[in-house]
């Protein structure tokens, strides 16, 4: 990485990637520095404070900037004897991690679209589709919801209307956090996602977090705990949870990274569903309300 070093002569000022330094090219001082990717000639740094669009700029390309004012912690010489803001040092560090997510994201993108296999008929495994829609239905959030309904409906015990309107409470919970998060993220469904999902919302044309993965992670969490399953039937529940997730993939819906935050997200909703659990004493007065 080029040092910023100071040469004499004014033949450089047209030169890609050198600027004058004082201010107005190499009058001044008659002196060149160049333009180093870690650090900027402090008096650059001077003029785009005045710019409000670089001052935007910079504010995006480092979070150690949005935290102070350039100017009051300058502790660092430059080779031209000029005071460098000492938080410049840090800027490397927003670049390696832009990069870590590009790579990221960029592997995301590639292994998403290489599993995509049952993205359309025409595809590898086109013909498991309609199983994998199969799979996609036992996620979505009708249902569950009309199911958990049901159940609550026909429960004649008080602790299994108590399980049951939890288990509707946190149907419900999860619609509005994953419509929430989608909301605001925004990320586009993969190119290869052919949009033949029945009963979305509008908020469902984003991908991330993977609503089904979240539903998959929290309700297989919640059946683990308040159901008295035998071992293969938990079992069967958590290859469940898994294979939902991976249909979303296989289908073309998601990219990976949408489930995996999707199996993070459910699985920690169930954590507050847990806090917000409605007790009996609760149910009583709701009920009592009603009649
Ligand atoms: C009563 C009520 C509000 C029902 C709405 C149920 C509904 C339409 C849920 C949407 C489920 C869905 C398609 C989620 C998208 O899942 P992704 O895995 O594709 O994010």
């Amino acid at each position: 990485m080029p040092s910023p070093k100071a040469r004499s002569g004014g033949g450089g000022g047209g030169r890609s990637g050198s600027v004058p330094a004082g201010g107005g090219g190499a009058g001044g001082n008659g002196r060149y520095e160049f333009m180093s990717l870690t650090r900027t000639p402090s008096h650059l740094l001077q003029r785009q404070g005045s710019d409000p669009t670089s001052a935007r700029l910079r504010a995006s390309e480092s979070p150690c900037r949005r935290r102070g004012s350039g100017s009051s912690s300058a502790s660092t010489s430059s080779a031209g004897g000029q005071p460098v803001p000492e938080e410049d040092c840090m800027r490397l560090n927003p670049s390696t991690l832009g990069i870590a997510l590009s790579s990221l994201l960029a592997v995301d993108l590639w292994l998403s679209k290489r599993l995509g296999v049952c993205a359309c008929e025409d595809a590898s495994w086109g013909s498991v589709r309609p199983l994998m829609k199969l799979v996609e239905v036992s996620g979505h959030g009708i249902p569950w919801l009309l199911g958990a309904a049901y159940c609550l409906y026909k429960s004649d015990s008080a602790a299994g209307q108590e399980v049951t309107l939890n288990l509707l409470m946190a149907l419900l919970l999860d619609l509005v956090l994953v419509g929430v998060v989608k909301a605001l993220v925004r990320r586009r469904r993969p190119a290869h996602n052919r949009m033949d999902m029945f009963a979305t919302f509008s908020v469902d044309r984003y991908s991330f977090p993977s609503g089904h993965a979240t539903r998959a992670a929290m309700c297989a969490r919640f059946l683990l705990a308040h159901l008295v399953l035998a071992a293969p039937l938990r079992v069967l529940v958590l290859l469940w949870a898994a294979f939902v997730g991976l249909s979303r993939v296989l289908l073309g819906r998601h990219n990976v990274t949408d489930v995996a935050f999707g199996f993070f997200m459910g699985y920690f909703q169930y954590n507050l569903v847990e806090a917000l659990w409605l007790s009996p004493v609760v149910l009583q007065s709701m009920m009592g309300q009603l009649e």
